[in-house]
C-alpha cells in the first residue's frame, strides 16, 4: 500500500483553510535547563499546542539536538528550527524556517546565510520552509535588530510591513513571520497585522512580547494564523493553560 505523508507546510496551510490557528512554543536552548524544559513538555501535553520552534538569535549552549533530543523523547509534536545563523542547522529537528529578513538591508541575513546552509540542508532531512521575515519595531532595541545589524519596519507603517510581505510571497515565499522581538515591550500592532493580512494568502505567524491573554487574542482576531510564545512560558509555564483558553475560542467557533 502506498502511504502519503502530509509535510509541514501542507498542515499549516490546511490549518489555515480551516481557520484554525496555530500556537508555536519557542524554545531557546540557552534559557532552559532539563529540569524547566521538562515542566514546560508537561503542560504542552496537557494544553493542545502544535509545534515547537528552536532557536534564538544567540546560542552558547553546545547542545541543541539534546534540547530537541528531549522534547522528542516527551512529546510527539513536530520540531521546528528557528535559526539565527546557518551554524544552528540541527538535523535531528524535522524542519527549519528558512528565513530571509525582509524587513533589513543587510544582504547576510537577506541571502548569504543561506548560501552557506542550503548543502548542509540538502544532506539532511529536514523540511525547508522558506519564509519572509520582518522585524516590526517594538519600543526598545531587540536581539534580532541588533545581532543582524538592521533596522525594523516602524511599527506605525502598516503599508511597508504589507508591501514586504506581499514581495516575499511574490518571491515565493511560503510563510510571513512578523516579529516584534522577543520579550518585546510593544508587540506587533493589530493594524499592521491587520494589514499584511489583506494582502497575502500564505500563512502569517506573528510573535513577539506576547504575554497576556488580551495580546494573544488581539493578534489572532487581527489575522494572524500562527502565534509564537517563548518569552512568557519561560517566565511562567502556566500561562499556557490562559493561552489555550484563548485558542479553544477561536478554534469551535472556526468548526
Ligand atoms: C538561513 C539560515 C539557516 C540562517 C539565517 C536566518 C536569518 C536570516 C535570521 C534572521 C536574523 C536573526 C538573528 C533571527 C533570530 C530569530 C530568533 C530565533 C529569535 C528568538 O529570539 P532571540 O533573539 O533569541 O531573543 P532573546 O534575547 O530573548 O534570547
Ligand atoms: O519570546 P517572545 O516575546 O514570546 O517572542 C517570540 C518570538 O516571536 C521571538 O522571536
Ligand atoms: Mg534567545
Amino acid at each position: 500500500m502506498q502511504t502519503t505523508t502530509t509535510t509541514l507546510l501542507q498542515q499549516l496551510n490546511s490549518f489555515k483553510e480551516q481557520r484554525k490557528k496555530a500556537l508555536a512554543v519557542l524554545i531557546d536552548p540557552d534559557k532552559v535547563d532539563e529540569d524547566s524544559l521538562s515542566k514546560l513538555l508537561a503542560l504542552c501535553n496537557t494544553y493542545p499546542i502544535d509545534f515547537f520552534l528552536v532557536g534564538g538569535s544567540l546560542i552558547t549552549t553546545p547542545s541543541i539536538q539534546s534540547v530537541i533530543s528531549q522534547i522528542k523523547s516527551q512529546t510527539s509534536k513536530p520540531v521546528i528550527l528557528f535559526p539565527g545563523n546557518s551554524l544552528h542547522i540541527e538535523p535531528s529537528a524535522d524542519a527549519i524556517l528558512f528565513l530571509s529578513l525582509l524587513s533589513g538591508r543587510n544582504p547576510e541575513f537577506l541571502i548569504g546565510q543561506h548560501v552557506v546552509a542550503a548543502p548542509l540542508l540538502k544532506q539532511s532531512q529536514l523540511e525547508v520552509l522558506s519564509t519572509g521575515y520582518l522585524l516590526i519595531e517594538s519600543g526598545r532595541p531587540t536581539t534580532v535588530s541588533y545581532m543582524s545589524n538592521t533596522t525594523p519596519i516602524p511599527n506605525n507603517k502598516p503599508d511597508i510591513a504589507a508591501c514586504t510581505a506581499l514581495a516575499g510571497q511574490y518571491l515565493g515565499m511560503k510563510l510571513i513571520y512578523l516579529d516584534a522581538g522577543s520579550g518585546a515591550e510593544i508587540p506587533v500592532p493589530a493594524k499592521l497585522i491587520q494589514a499584511v493580512r489583506g494582502m497575502i494568502d500564505i500563512p502569517l505567524i506573528v510573535g513577539g512580547g506576547l504575554n497576556t491573554p488580551e495580546k494573544v487574542a488581539q493578534a489572532l482576531e487581527a489575522g494572524a494564523d500562527i502565534i509564537t510564545i517563548g518569552n512568557a512560558f519561560e517566565d511562567k509555564p502556566e500561562f499556557l493553560e490562559e493561552v489555550a483558553k484563548v485558542f479553544e475560542k477561536y478554534n469551535q467557533a472556526s468548526i
